[in-house]
Parts: structure tokens; C-alpha cells; sequence
């Protein structure tokens, strides 16, 4: 067992908290063993051995082992998402809300870099519902992009805006999510640097923050639609006390979801509301930290404001070129920016012109790439997508060294079988980005941006954090 120093006032702070026990929180601390935990994308299967499900996730898988993801090409295909299990809750909040829902729903990951829930509700929802996963800090929007251009759903939209923006949509969304920056006590265990910055004055300035948060963001959710709000953190501040200073400035009802008893939640409920919430603790689940509640909102929303379409008319003749390249090429809507050619299920586009006036847009639907006379110089978006029709290229399939050599951007010659022009690159069957073949050399067209380094940073950096 390691030493361990847990920030002044901290167990204090928590001793009052329902089902905190202190000697099981502390020693569960100080074995410091996290387990390892992944979801698999249902649309590009892969297998592991040795795991063990995550009851509240019908995707999520405990590993008994942390393998090397970095070097292993089917994540980089986006096959699975390395997430922390405890965070995998949303799932079961999502699917049981969803039931209330006979439409399509649009839905707001507002808090959304990496990409964890992002991924997770992208795979949660059906083709005709929308995801708009945002994030406010500009250097986190490239990680959250990649995470999901890789899990490949055409229906996902990304923007970089302040909550306060959404405003300029009122009565938007169907299903909000509010994944709030907090203090972070929920990570201690995997991020014991975490600890540092731990303080009761912290713990008061990420409360007043989530207040904020939510309150610049509540317009755009509808009358009856439904606020997810989680935190990873174990503050009362942070978490019953938003529930019920919710109660309290808006007309809002919680919601109480449906758990196993055997899966180790406990369940609380706030001091003055008695609003539902859902806290994970380290000893009496498998997983970090995590407080997550959820409510409808009982009041109508301002009217939505009107848009109208900023697209540029398009000649049908320019979009059947197109067509070929994709599944259900005739659901789709089409658009350009700059030279780029787009495509998103049709169903969004009027969703698509209002967002694309009231917000800064980063990704939508997939990028399918640019025409140069009769031939498409097709973008790395579009292997990824569950849209494409792979029988329209030429695929080679790399061996696990060369599917290596290719994600680091090296050489790879050798592919004597192989037709020149581009091809996809393969491995056990999952697309992992294009070559183009010559007949003397391959060029390499895999994202630069996405090599693989020799370092694990970047797969680490997959899991949420501050
Ligand atoms: C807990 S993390 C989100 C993790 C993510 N939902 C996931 O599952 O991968 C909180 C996010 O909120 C963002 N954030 C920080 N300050 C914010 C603010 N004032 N408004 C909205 N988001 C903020 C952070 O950049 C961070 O990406």
C-alpha cells in the first residue's frame, strides 16, 4: 500500500455524505488499482478477452488486463473508447428516458471534450436523432472531433461555444447534458495530482461555475425535456445542492432512474427538494467517483427563433458524382464548405441551418472530401464513416505490423497485391484511414495530427478530466 495524503478538510468535508464510509473510501484509495475499462462502438465490433461487464452500460466491458491501445489498431479504428466505467451510468439514464420519446430527439452534450459521453449518446440514439457535442475551450475541441469522427456517426454534430450561445436556440433540445468541469475529488484514485488542487474555496468557485453554467443553457432545452447533470465529485456543494438550487429557480422535476441494488450505486436525495441522485464510490462500485441526477423541465420554453437557409443552392448534377461513395446516398442532405463536400441525413437540415447561423460549427455529419475533375480525393472522415461504401474502393488488408507502420505515417511498400489509386488500409476488416498506391511507392495519407507517437499520451488523454 502507498502512502497517501488526502487534502486538508477533505474527509471532513465528506463525512456527513450519504454512503460515504470512511475506512473502505480511504483503504480503497490507498490499493490504488483502478480498473480498466472499455465500451465498444456496436457499429465497428471488436472482441477482448478476459472481461466482464458493466451492468449499467450495455456496451461497457471491465478488462482484466490494461493493454497497450495505443499499438493496437482496431481503437485508432474506432472499435471501443477506453472510459471510465462509472461515467458509463449515462447510458442507463439515456435508454430510460428515451423511452418517454416517440419523435426524434436532438440532444446537447454541453460540457463534451474527449468525447466519453459524447461517444457513448452517439451510439445510444438512432439515425434520426441528433447530437450536438460541444465544448468551450478551443484546444479541446481537436480531441473531441477525433474521438468521434472515429466512432464514425453520421448524425453527430460539434461545436466550440460559451453556454450563453445556446441561448440563441431556446427550446432546442429535447435531452441536455451537463458533464460539469468540477473539482475533480471523483478522480483522486486514477489522478492522485488531482489532489493538489483540491480545496473547500475550490470546491465554492466550481458550484458558483455549474450555477452559471446551467443557467446560460437552460433556455435551450424544450418544456419536458430532460437535464442530465453529473460531476465527478463528491462535494454535496457540487452535486444535491445544484439539484436543489435547480428546484428552486426553475419549474423542474426529478426524475428518479431505475438501478440494481446489487450494482453498488447509492441513491440519495437533496436536502430541501428531495431531487434524486446517483453517487459512485470507489469502494462500493468498480469505477472512480461520479454524482449523476436527472430532470424535466415543467415550463415552456421562449419560442425558437427562425433561421433561414444559408446553402448554397446546388446543382443536382455536382451531387451525383457524390453519391456513389455513400450508403443510403438518397437520405442524405449535401452541402459544401470551402471546396469540401458534406453530407448529413436529411432529417437534420433544417436542425443543421439553425446551428450553423447561431453557433460556431467544428464537424458535421462527415466530410466526404473535394472533387478534382471526375475524381474524388476523398477525406479521412469519410473511412471512418459508418456511411461509406467500401465496395466503391479499392481495400488492402496490413498485417499488424504494417497497420502500425501505417497509423505512425512510415513508409509502407511491400503491398505487392494491391491495384494503384486510392485504397483503404485494413485491418481485420476495421478501416483505419487511405493510401494512395503508385506504381512505385505509397503515399501515406493518414491524418498527421493522428499518428501514433511512442508515448500512451494521447490514448490517456481519451478519459475524462478537468
Ligand atoms: C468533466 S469534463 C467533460 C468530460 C466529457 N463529458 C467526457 O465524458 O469525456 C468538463 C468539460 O467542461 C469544459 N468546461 C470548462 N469550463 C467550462 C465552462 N465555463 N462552460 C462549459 N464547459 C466548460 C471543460 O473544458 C471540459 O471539457
Amino acid at each position: 500500500m502507498s502512502e497517501l495524503k488526502f487534502p486538508e478538510h477533505f474527509i471532513e468535508s465528506l463525512k456527513d455524505q450519504p454512503g460515504f464510509d470512511e475506512l473502505k473510501f480511504t483503504e480503497v484509495h490507498k490499493k490504488n488499482n483502478p480498473p480498466t475499462s472499455v465500451r465498444i462502438n456496436p457499429n465497428k465490433k471488436t472482441g477482448f478477452a478476459n472481461t466482464q461487464p458493466i451492468p449499467w452500460c450495455k456496451e461497457g466491458y471491465y478488462l482484466t488486463e490494461r493493454p497497450s491501445f495505443t499499438f493496437d489498431p482496431a481503437f485508432h479504428a474506432g472499435c471501443y473508447y477506453v472510459q471510465e466505467a462509472s461515467s458509463m451510468f449515462l447510458d442507463t439514464i439515456f435508454r430510460q428516458i428515451k423511452r418517454d420519446y416517440d419523435a426524434p430527439v436532438k440532444v446537447l452534450d454541453l460540457c463534451a471534450a474527449p468525447g466519453g459521453k459524447s461517444t457513448l449518446l452517439a451510439s445510444a440514439i438512432n439515425n434520426n436523432d441528433l447530437l450536438v457535442a460541444n465544448e468551450i475551450i478551443k484546444t479541446r475541441v481537436p480531441i473531441l472531433t477525433d474521438n468521434l469522427t472515429r466512432w464514425g456517426n453520421a448524425n453527430v454534430v460539434v461545436t466550440n461555444n460559451d453556454p450563453k450561445d445556446f441561448g440563441r436556440l431556446p427550446g432546442f433540445f429535447d435531452v441536455m447534458v451537463v458533464d460539469a468541469p468540477c473539482s475533480g475529488s471523483g478522480m483522486f484514485r486514477k489522478d492522485t495530482a488531482a489532489m493538489d488542487e483540491w480545496s473547500e474555496n475550490n470546491v465554492s468557485l466550481c458550484h458558483q461555475r455549474q450555477e452559471r453554467i446551467l443557467a446560460d443553457v437552460y433556455t435551450t432545452l424544450k418544456e419536458d425535456g430532460h437535464l442530465i447533470y453529473s460531476t465527478c465529485s463528491y462535494s454535496a456543494e457540487e452535486n444535491e445542492q445544484i439539484l436543489d438550487w435547480l428546484c428552486e429557480t426553475y419549474n423542474i422535476e426529478s426524475v428518479r432512474v431505475a438501478i440494481d441494488p446489487s450494482w453498488g450505486i447509492v441513491e440519495t436525495q437533496s436536502e430541501r427538494h428531495k431531487a434524486w441522485g446517483y453517487r459512485f464510490y470507489p469502494d462500493k462500485v468498480q469505477g472512480e467517483g461520479l454524482f449523476a441526477a436527472c430532470l424535466i423541465k415543467r415550463e415552456p420554453a421562449l419560442n425558437a427563433s427562425t433561421y433561414k437557409s444559408k446553402f448554397q443552392k446546388l446543382n443536382p448534377k455536382e451531387i451525383e458524382p457524390l453519391k456513389k461513395y455513400l450508403l443510403d446516398s438518397d437520405s442524405l442532405h449535401y452541402f459544401k464548405v470551402g471546396d469540401d463536400w458534406l453530407a448529413i441525413p436529411e432529417v437534420h437540415r433544417d436542425s443543421m441551418i439553425a446551428l450553423q447561423q447561431a453557433l460556431y460549427i467544428k464537424k458535421s455529419g462527415v466530410r466526404i472530401g473535394r472533387m478534382a475533375g471526375k475524381d474524388l480525393l476523398p477525406d479521412h472522415e469519410l473511412a471512418m464513416s459508418l456511411l461509406i461504401n467500401e465496395d466503391q474502393f479499392n481495400s488492402v488488408a496490413l498485417d499488424k505490423e504494417q497497420a502500425i507502420a501505417y497509423l505512425r505515417r512510415d513508409n509502407i511498400n511491400n503491398l505487392n497485391t494491391a491495384k494503384p489509386g486510392w485504397s483503404l488500409m485494413t485491418f481485420e476488416n476495421h478501416i483505419l484511414g487511405w493510401a494512395k498506391l503508385l506504381p512505385n511507392r505509397v503515399n501515406n495519407y493518414y491524418p498527421k495530427e493522428l499518428r501514433i507517437l511512442s508515448t500512451e499520451a494521447r490514448i490517456k488523454s481519451q478519459e475524462p478530466r478537468q
